[in-house]
């Protein structure tokens, strides 16, 4: 075994980190504009296509298969809460799990009776709020008024809302930005005018007396910012922690501010983490898409709370008196009398519940909100001096620019290094709509306007050394807390062959494990799985909880073939199986790597990217272990270097160990 004291990736021959995927070039509004508007109708067909579209011609069991459907379900719950929203929850009527499915909380779904065809009518229209392996929960408007005691279907839509948003922001960015708050940053943000920063240096106390060197540098960096500053946070270098402080900073200097992410998750990460400051903060959006802790700030518990609120809800308990009035009322006079006061308190009530909206949200110094979501007319008139984009190298560039539009500053944080946003349509990816805004800007300006963070918070320095010299020219220290952490140091877990390395490569090279397609030519590898499995349990036998392992793969069809291994087992019931997209963000202290590529050819797939290795590596605190095929995987440059790193730092394993 490798000597763990020797300095992370001393031995790796890497070559000196480059660019892992082309330079985005600059562009201009109007190119820009040209360019997006054909690839989101591109990817909108391609989701339709995946969705909806194919539903009404797929049959309903096919629709399962591929994720889309889920049939033959019974209604096992009936919740009320939510402010007005109904939770559903739904469980399969035959076996304990659900078949494996796309759909994920916050997606938009309709209920059917399971023998519908596609004609017949819905029982309704509603919000995935929860999702677990053998339970759905969806968050409706209405209450279907029957049919819930009969076999179930739920299908996923594909969400139209979003992709006319998109659209009507280029529409407005096509017409030029000629006024509005942000007529100043647009021409720097294309390019035409260079960024500025102002002229007085500025100090601050921070808020957080622990942020370290390279954090506080951001924050000044950006506090002194006029147009726009990138703050580049690697795996693990407390990203977060230094947007919530920036957050409190602008506040303190009165600046209204407005906080987005792509994802509902990403911005309840950072409502929740400012919800213990006593600043004035309201979080936007669908009750069934925040998480649980953050409802107290949601924009509907506000408006509860406020004065017009509760004029509206007297108003509302008067109309109710008036209505009952009319019903016993006889002559044409009196109905006439009641029907126009009926009217005038309907409008009195509407326009005290929107007085309550506006009141909040201009109270509010901070709001928090998905991209699409700063579209909505809550905040049509609402303007800010600074938006700030958290994993903003995960969202579409044309997403950015709802936010932006409505700020006369801007602070993106992320990482390009890592996965960029999904584009589901092939085409569209290819012609560039991938490419984002950070990623661009970062091309464009470099370090004139970025920090990027330094000091990791995550992971052993063997773990990171490897990510560290290939995409971060060796700029990541780790931190004393974690630099020498291992899995035998956490409680319980007792020193063994399997607990003992940082770092494992388990090699199936010459053990015959070859992939295989499914259906939908997503690639698989039993054999894989089940060494990932075996691994798995020698860590539970040494006393490593089941909630502290992560077993991660690229290939979705490869997250099928796991999950249905365990599934028998309750033992391995609380170990997380994922896709490495569906990781990004999250850790655990150990974990596995499922590679799947294993041909003659040497087709590495999408491996070859290496913004995908780069986190699936990084997710993990105290151990890192790689399944994979060397013969298949060293045919790529990139893979081939982090296999060396990992048998030069750690342990070489043959599969053949765990299959015997
Ligand atoms: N200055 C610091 N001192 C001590 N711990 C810190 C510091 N900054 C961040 N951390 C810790 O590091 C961990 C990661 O921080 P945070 O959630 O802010 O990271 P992130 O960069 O957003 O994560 P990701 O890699 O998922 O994007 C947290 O446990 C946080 O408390």
């Amino acid at each position: 075994m490798a000597d763990k004291k020797k300095s992370a990736g001393s031995n790796s021959k890497g070559a000196a980190a480059a660019p892992p995927y082309p330079e985005p070039k600059p562009i201009t509004l109007e190119q820009f504009v040209s360019r997006t508007l054909p690839l989101i109708q591109l990817e909108k067909d391609a989701e339709i296509a995946a969705s909806v579209g194919s539903l009404s011609t797929l049959k309903p069991e096919t629709a399962e298969r591929k994720g889309l459907t889920l049939l033959n379900l019974k209604c096992s719950d009936v919740q009320t809460g939510l402010f007005g929203k109904t939770l559903l929850e739904l469980k399969p009527n035959r076996g304990e799990l659900l078949p494996p499915h796309k759909m994920t909380p916050h997606d938009v779904v309709m209920l059917k009776l399971n023998k519908s065809d596609s004609a017949s009518t819905p029982l309704g229209q509603g919000v995935v709020y929860r999702v677990k392996d053998g339970s759905i929960a969806i968050a409706v408007d209405d209450v279907p008024e029957d049919g819930l005691s009969s076999p179930l279907r739920l299908e996923k839509l594909a969400n139209e809302v979003t992709y006319k948003r998109l659209m009507d922001t280029l529409t407005e960015l096509s017409k030029g930005v000629n006024k509005g708050p942000a007529v100043e940053l647009v021409p720097v943000l294309f390019g035409s005018q260079a960024p500025s920063v102002a002229k007085k240096q500025l100090s601050f106390t921070p808020f957080n007396k622990d942020l370290d060197h390279s954090q506080r540098a951001a924050i000044a960096k950006a506090l002194i910012s006029n147009n726009v500053m990138l703050l580049h946070g690697p795996p693990g270098t407390g990203k977060t922690t230094t947007v919530v402080e920036l957050v409190l900073q602008e506040v303190k200097r009165e600046s209204k501010v407005l906080v987005c992410a792509a994802s509902n998750i990403a911005v309840d990460n950072i409502v929740e983490r400012l919800a213990c400051h006593k600043i004035m903060m309201v979080r936007l959006g669908h009750p069934a898409r925040l998480l649980p802790q953050v409802l107290d700030s949601a924009l509907d518990a506000k408006v509860m709370k406020a004065d017009n609120s509760a004029l509206a809800n007297d108003v509302r308990k008067e109309m109710k008196v008036i209505s009952s009035k009319l019903l016993k009322a006889k002559d044409k006079k009196t109905r006439g009398d009641l029907r126009r006061e009926l009217k005038s308190l309907t409008k009195e009530e509407k326009q005290r519940q929107q007085q309550a909206v506006t009141d909040v949200i201009k109270d509010s110094a901070v709001i928090c909100t998905t991209l699409t979501g700063a579209l909505s007319s809550q905040l049509k008139h609402t303007t800010f001096d600074v938006v700030i984009i958290d994993e903003a190298a995960q969202a579409l560039e044309v997403a950015c620019w709802i936010a932006l539009l409505k700020g006369r500053r801007c602070i993106l944080a992320g990482d390009h290094l890592q996965l960029p946003p999904t584009v589901q349509s092939g085409e569209a990816e290819k012609k560039g709509l991938g490419i984002t805004l950070f990623g661009r800007l970062a091309a464009l300006y470099g370090d004139q306007i970025t920090a990027m963070l330094t000091v990791q918070y995550r992971m052993n320095e063997l773990i990171m050394g490897w990510s560290s010299k290939e995409l971060y020219n060796n700029k990541i220290e780790a931190h004393e807390s974690v630099k020498d952490h291992t899995l035998c140091d956490l409680d319980g877990v007792t020193s063994s062959s399997a607990t003992d390395p940082t770092l494992i490569l388990i090699d199936t090279a010459g053990c015959d494990l070859d992939e295989v397609k499914d259906e939908a030519d997503s690639t698989m590898n039993e054999g894989e799985a089940k060494v990932a499995i075996a691994h798995a349990r020698r860590l539970l036998e040494s006393g490593v909880k089941p909630g502290e392992i992560g077993i991660i793969t690229p290939y979705n069809a490869q997250v099928g073939v796991l999950r249905l291994m365990r599934s028998g087992d309750k033992k391995l019931a609380d170990i997380e199986i994922s896709s490495v997209d569906g990781f990004q963000g999250r850790e655990k202290e150990a974990i596995i790597i499922s590679m799947v590529r294993s041909n003659e050819k040497k087709e590495v797939g999408f491996l070859s990217d290496n913004r995908r290795m780069n986190v699936a590596v990084t997710r993990a605190r105290r151990q890192c272990v790689i399944i994979c095929d060397s013969e298949t995987v060293y045919g790529n440059p990139f893979l081939k270097r982090l296999g060396k790193y990992f048998e030069e730092n750690g342990e070489y394993l043959s599969a053949m160990e765990y299959l015997t």
